[in-house]
């Protein structure tokens, strides 16, 4: 016993080693594994977190958003993977002020110094080491389009000059343009079809879009191939009817087209320029005053019999030249423009800016909800109401309204109506989407053009 004992005691590490093989193989065996797994593995999270988590493998991009009635500057961080992160408790930084760059047209320098407190805000925003590598783009719309090109190009290099002196932000060649219709109309595309994860799908489960704008208003929506190659070549000057694109690994066919002078606070002017001087149906009863737009002011008085909402249309479907102009395509919207032939792209319309404002104002939407579902008609019933109502009963009948827009309700309204039905030919019974901002997860992003853009911008670092 003694000597076995002694033996025992005296046993070399490498007996021992020798005596526990077997249970040393079971034990080691899938550690190694293990081990192997989380080195070599992408996915597994440490590694992810280390290599995901870093700032450097962010990037941002600061998008101006040079409206006709207004400037705005949205700022976006995107990962490795372009999904939104957040800044701080928001997808993105988004800020705002009135009046647009085109309220100054004879005066370039004051005109790009309106936003200096939207440009140093938005650049805080951003990581200081980042700046230099962060995109920052302008990109104006209609106000600038209708001031013409030196007016608007004095403007645009006061804004570039102001970008090179106040920041350190990156700007390229081409970052402060005025941005062609089309343009517009696209990012506002590839903006809302991708908060609802749509691209990458085929065309017919994208959405269509319409933006109102105050100046212009834009249609886009994707549609086959072959109906792409029936386009109409669009005549000199003008703008292609079809756009190609490359997003999450598909192509794209967009039919885009912009109305220059029909967004909602130019379509006024239109409206009023086809009773030139005289009273005009679409004035809410009670009111006799001047209406401004571009720098012209425009005779806005209600007819002696009142306003009235089938009057006004008539009015309306002049100043859309719906049936006053020569369609030589196979179908067209207004003013001889190709409607795009429809199909699965168009089938679900999400519908922007003045149209959801206008809605909330009139009490038939909530203005808290980002979204909301109505059709053309619901225009058209507000549009009754708003028609039949005298100045002294606004308040009390529509207390949303704000006090300016007053006069302009029973125009607004019928203008919207007859811009979907016999502009863009919707059913008055079809479902639309009104939309103001887009969830995406748990926040909800503005339903503006500006995210394309930033898409873009950053596709291309
Ligand atoms: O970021 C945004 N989120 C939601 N609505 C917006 C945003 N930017 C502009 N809008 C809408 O567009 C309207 C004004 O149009 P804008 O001034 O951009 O005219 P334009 O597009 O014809 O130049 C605003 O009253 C608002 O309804
Ligand atoms: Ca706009």
């Amino acid at each position: 016993m003694t000597a076995k004992r002694a033996i025992g005691r005296h046993e070399s590490v490498s007996d021992k080693i020798r005596r526990h093989r077997g249970i040393l193989l079971v034990i080691s065996i899938p550690i190694v594994l293990i081990t192997l797994v989380i080195v070599l593995m992408p996915g597994t999270s440490e590694y992810a977190g280390l290599k995901g988590g870093g700032s450097d493998s962010r990037k941002y991009a600061v998008i101006f958003d040079a409206g006709s009635s207004g400037s705005r500057v949205h700022v976006y961080c995107f990962d490795q993977k372009l999904d939104l992160v957040p800044l701080e408790n928001e997808l993105e930084l988004f800020l705002q002020l009135k009046p647009g760059l085109s309220a100054y047209p004879n005066d370039p320098r004051q005109s790009a110094n309106s936003l200096v407190t939207l440009l140093d805000k938005a650049e805080d925003s951003v990581p200081s080491e980042l700046r230099p590598k962060t995109p920052v783009r302008v990109g104006a719309t209609a106000g600038l389009r209708a001031l013409g090109h030196e007016a608007s190009e004095n403007i645009l290099q006061a804004v570039r000059e102001l970008l090179k002196d106040r920041s350190r932000l990156k700007t390229d060649a081409n970052a402060v343009t005025v941005l062609d219709g089309t343009q517009e109309g696209s990012y506002q595309w590839v903006t809302i079809n991708y908060l609802l994860k749509t691209l990458g799908k085929p065309y017919s489960d994208t959405v269509g879009v319409v933006d109102l704008g105050g100046g212009s208003v834009q249609m886009a929506y994707a549609i086959s191939e072959e109906d792409a190659a029936k386009a109409p070549k669009p005549l000199q000057g003008e703008d292609s009817y079809v756009r190609e694109m490359y997003l999450k690994g598909r192509k794209y066919f967009l039919y885009v087209h912009s109305y220059l002078h029909y967004g909602l606070l130019a379509a006024r002017a239109e409206i009023l320029k086809v009773t030139e001087g005289s009273n005009n149906p679409c004035i809410v009863t009670g009111y006799d005053g001047t209406y401004k737009y571009g720098g012209t002011e425009f005779k806005a008085a209600t007819s002696p019999s009142g306003a009235s909402v089938d009057e006004c249309r008539r009015v309306a479907l002049k100043a859309l030249k719906v049936n006053d102009s020569v369609c030589t395509h196979m179908k067209c919207t207004f003013g001889g423009v190709w409607n795009g032939g429809g199909g699965g792209g168009q089938k679900n319309m999400f519908v922007a800016s003045f149209f959801f404002d206008r809605a909330a104002e009139a009490g038939f939407v909530d203005p808290s909800q980002p979204v909301a579902t109505v059709r053309p008609s619901d225009f058209e019933k507000a549009a009754s109401q708003a028609c039949n109502m005298k100045m002294g009963e606004g308040k009390t009948k529509f207390p949303r309204v704000e006090e300016d827009n007053l006069p302009y309700l029973c125009l607004d309204l019928v203008y919207q109506y007859t811009l979907l039905v016999d502009g863009f030919g919707l059913k008055p019974s079809q479902t639309i989407t009104l939309v103001k901002k887009v969830k995406y997860g748990e926040h909800a992003v503005e339903a503006a053009w500006p995210l394309g853009s930033a898409i873009e911008a950053v596709s291309s670092l």
